[in-house]
């Protein structure tokens, strides 16, 4: 077992509202971990407080080794560049070309050449299944699938060790949800990442996920591979997995 990143006791508190009540959760190596729960229970607090962009109020996140409450400023930085972020709606900046945005990191983290740089964002397109010409498109010039392919291929310049991931398929037809998710797959298979995910695809969940947390109640109410989960008879659980629509799959998964 090799850990990459450990959550302890985490409470967060926005003025006198919790909305982490002694969260815990692991997450290992070369996994793809899905952040589950219902809207508003703490999904993306969580995610952003493991790659610093927000403090729980109480409790320890390691990532990769480091203590982020102890984290001095070099430290910070170099663990800025072990992780790429894909942001829902792809976040890229709507005024640079998709090359510019790919660039972003490797201009500002890097002193290496324009040549290198435009053979590595070549091949960060073709990575994510893009032709070398959509470099030259804008956001607004690409379908949303493009989008979050153009935004993975930016997540992906730093050849980070972690890819956080927040509703990867959302928005995407199912047949774009489907490849994205193999992408995913073969991402994490090629480069040997660690990928964190917060998703509510179920078929992503049933297809891709190896260990997934459940947040509930403010805390991790299950956590593990689908089978684990499946067998917490939390209210979230019952109603997330075992409804009209998903039951069909959860008997089998039961019955393997
Ligand atoms: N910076 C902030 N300041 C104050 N409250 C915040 C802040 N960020 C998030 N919240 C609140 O924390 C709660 C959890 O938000 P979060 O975005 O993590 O939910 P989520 O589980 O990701 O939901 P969804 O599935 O709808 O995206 C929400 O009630 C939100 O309003």
């Amino acid at each position: 077992m090799n850990t990459v990143i450990e959550a302890k006791n985490i409470v967060t508190r926005f003025g006198n509202r919790t909305i982490h009540d002694g969260v815990n959760l692991h997450i290992e190596k070369n996994e793809i971990y899905g952040i589950l729960g219902e809207s508003g229970s703490g999904k993306s607090v969580l995610m952003k407080e493991m790659i610093m962009l927000l403090e729980p109020t109480a409790g320890e996140i390691t990532v990769l080794g480091k203590n982020l409450d102890q984290i001095g400023f070099k430290d910070a930085q170099a663990l800025r560049r072990d992780w790429g972020v894909l942001f829902q709606f792809g976040a890229l900046f709507s005024s640079l070309s998709v090359a510019e945005n790919i660039e972003v990191q490797l201009k500002e983290y890097t002193k290496i050449s324009k040549e290198l740089r435009d053979s590595l964002v070549a091949s960060k397109l073709k990575m994510v299944g893009l032709d070398p010409q959509v470099g030259s498109l804008y956001p607004s010039q690409l379908s949303g699938g493009m989008i979050k392919r153009a935004a993975l291929a930016r997540a992906l310049a730093m050849e980070p060790k972690l890819l956080f991931l927040d509703e990867p398929t959302s928005g995407l037809d199912p047949i774009g949800a489907r490849n994205f998710d193999k992408l995913i797959v073969d991402l994490r298979d090629l480069l040997g990442i660690t990928v964190v995910m917060i998703t509510h695809d179920l078929e992503s969940i049933f297809g891709i996920v190896d260990r997934m947390a459940i947040l509930a109640d403010k805390k991790v109410v299950a956590e593990g591979s689908i089978e684990n989960v499946l067998q917490s008879q939390h209210p979230f659980v019952e109603d997330f997995f075992k409804n009209e629509y998903t039951k069909e799959r959860f008997e089998k998964v039961k019955n393997v």
